[in-house]
């Protein structure tokens, strides 16, 4: 039998700080000792990503001096982590900390000197923050007795497109990745990526999207053909509703992929949405296990469901600062065409449509969007359609969702969430159906959606171990 390969995933939770970054090589190590192969892929320190893209607005709009500032700020945190973690002041992490921060500054200057902030700098600049964590966490592996190197995504072998801010990798990549970790890997050293990043074949830093880290351990997963991906969190696995809006929110213990990516779809932070594609060709297991409780399963998602009787719900979800356009126009939407501009105009934005619905007679199209996209949809249709049509307008909303193999089939699941949704007194904006039947999602209003959230958890029992 090959021996075993785990991919193990540190978020920024797992990174924050020198205690938890040594925490977190320990359980690697636990691993590595039980005669495991593991490959290290690791986050930003918490708060870190969000810091970088506030810095670099700043040095666009011209505040070249609160950018300094930040920069600073992050130079203190990471070197208070290294030396924490035992780095002597001459060592090689230290040097290399050093020389980051200096490229970033310079990267920063030239932002500001220029007023100008590309997608493409924009992601020189935000990576920073995951290629900082990687020399922390292969010093701690080190100081655990370890033999680690780092290596940023491009050097170990995660080559994208040029959709820079939401890249994807390219075929050639798993190869590339093979060849870049195999050698570590046999002589015995365990590789520490830098998540979250790739680069184009022209060696251009680009980002996977937020929460990327995800996407990028299941990608070297799927090089590695690995044994199982493992993403450590704070929280127990994938739980039956945001654990910060429904207290008795539980762990939901197994997940299909296709279960998994609309809970990621309709907003649980958990997981990135495009995380699992990776492993549905090859049916790797992914599992999301609380750091803090390392002995405890998680949620194991794999490609088959696993459905219990009179449970056909696992999770409910929601995504907030969501607006609705509405497009109208008594007659001329009836018309093919019509249609046709309406998505069309969406399609060249490259908007993503959470929820569509159209009235039945057809002079009525309303469209769930991120109220970041509503401006530019808005400005897409009014210039791509026809003139006889209504476009408006209406913030704050947000979108519910439930999801589960188990609805597929079933009568009375809509009905169900309804009944809960008129008891706690919430009315519903727009309704979908996926025709996979994995999910319902209703829109409502902003500020009811986290009473919607724990009547709908309650109504469907969640609040239990929803497995068996
Ligand atoms: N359904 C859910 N299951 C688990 N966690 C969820 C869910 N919805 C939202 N969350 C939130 O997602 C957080 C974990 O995601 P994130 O902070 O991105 O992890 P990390 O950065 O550590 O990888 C949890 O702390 C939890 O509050
Ligand atoms: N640091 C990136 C990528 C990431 O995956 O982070 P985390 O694992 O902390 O969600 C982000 O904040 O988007």
């Amino acid at each position: 039998m090959n021996e075993s390969l785990l991919v193990m995933k540190y978020g920024g939770t797992n990174m924050q700080d020198a205690r938890a970054v040594r925490h977190s090589a320990s359980l690697a190590a636990r691993s590595i000792r039980e005669g495991v192969k593991v490959v290290v892929v690791v986050s930003a320190m918490a708060g870190v990503t969000n810091q970088l893209l506030k810095l670099a607005d700043a040095a666009q709009s011209g505040d070249i001096a609160s950018a300094n500032d930040e920069i600073a700020a992050m130079r203190t945190r990471h070197f208070t982590a290294a030396q924490e973690l035992g780095a002597a002041p001459d060592s090689d992490t230290v040097r290399e900390i050093r020389e980051m921060h200096e490229t970033l500054r310079q990267a920063v200057y030239g932002v500001y000197l220029l007023r100008e902030l590309t997608p493409r700098s924009r992601d020189l600049i935000v990576a920073f923050g995951e290629r900082l964590s990687a020399p922390l966490m292969k010093l701690a592996l080190e100081q655990d007795g370890l033999r680690a190197h780092h290596l940023s995504g491009g050097e170990a072998g995660i080559v994208t497109d040029t959709h820079f801010g939401n890249a994807r990798p390219l075929p050639g990549t798993y190869e590339r990745i093979k060849d870049r970790l195999s050698g570590l890997l046999s002589a015995g050293v365990t590789p520490v990526v830098a998540g979250f990043m790739g680069e184009t074949e022209k060696g251009a830093i680009t980002t996977l999207g937020r929460g990327g880290t995800d996407f990028s351990a299941t990608i070297i997963g799927k090089a590695l053909s690995a044994t199982e991906v493992w993403g450590w969190k704070d929280v127990d696995g994938v739980m039956s509703a945001d654990p910060r809006v429904v207290a008795d929110a539980r762990n939901v213990d197994v997940l299909s992929y296709g279960e998994v990516m609309e809970l990621a779809y309709f907003g649980a932070k958990v997981l990135h949405p495009l995380a699992v594609t990776p492993l549905q060709d090859s049916g790797i297991p992914l599992r999301l296990k609380n750091s803090a409780d390392p002995d405890f399963a998680g949620t194991l998602v794999q490609a088959q469901p696993r459905d219990e009787a009179g449970h056909p719900v696992k999770a409910v979800t929601a995504i907030r600062n969501v607006s609705i356009i509405n497009v109208s126009g008594a007659g001329v939407l009836g018309i093919p065409e019509v249609i046709a501009s309406v998505f069309d105009a969406i399609a060249r934005e490259n908007v993503t449509l959470l929820m569509v619905s159209q009235s039945s007679s057809m002079s009525n199209v309303s469209l769930a969007v991120q109220t970041t996209d509503a401006e530019r949809t808005l400005n897409a249709l009014r210039a791509g359609v026809s003139l006889e049509l209504k476009v408006e307008q209406q913030d704050h909303v947000a979108v519910l969702a439930i999801v589960g193999s188990g609805m597929r089939g079933q009568k009375g699941v809509s009905a169900r969430l309804f009944t809960a949704l008129a008891a706690a007194d919430v009315n519903i904006l727009m309704i979908s159906q996926g025709s996979s039947e994995l999910n319902v999602s209703v829109a409502v209003e902003a500020e009811h959606v986290d009473e919607a959230t724990r009547a709908v958890h309650a109504a469907f029992n969640l609040g239990r171990s929803v497995t068996a």
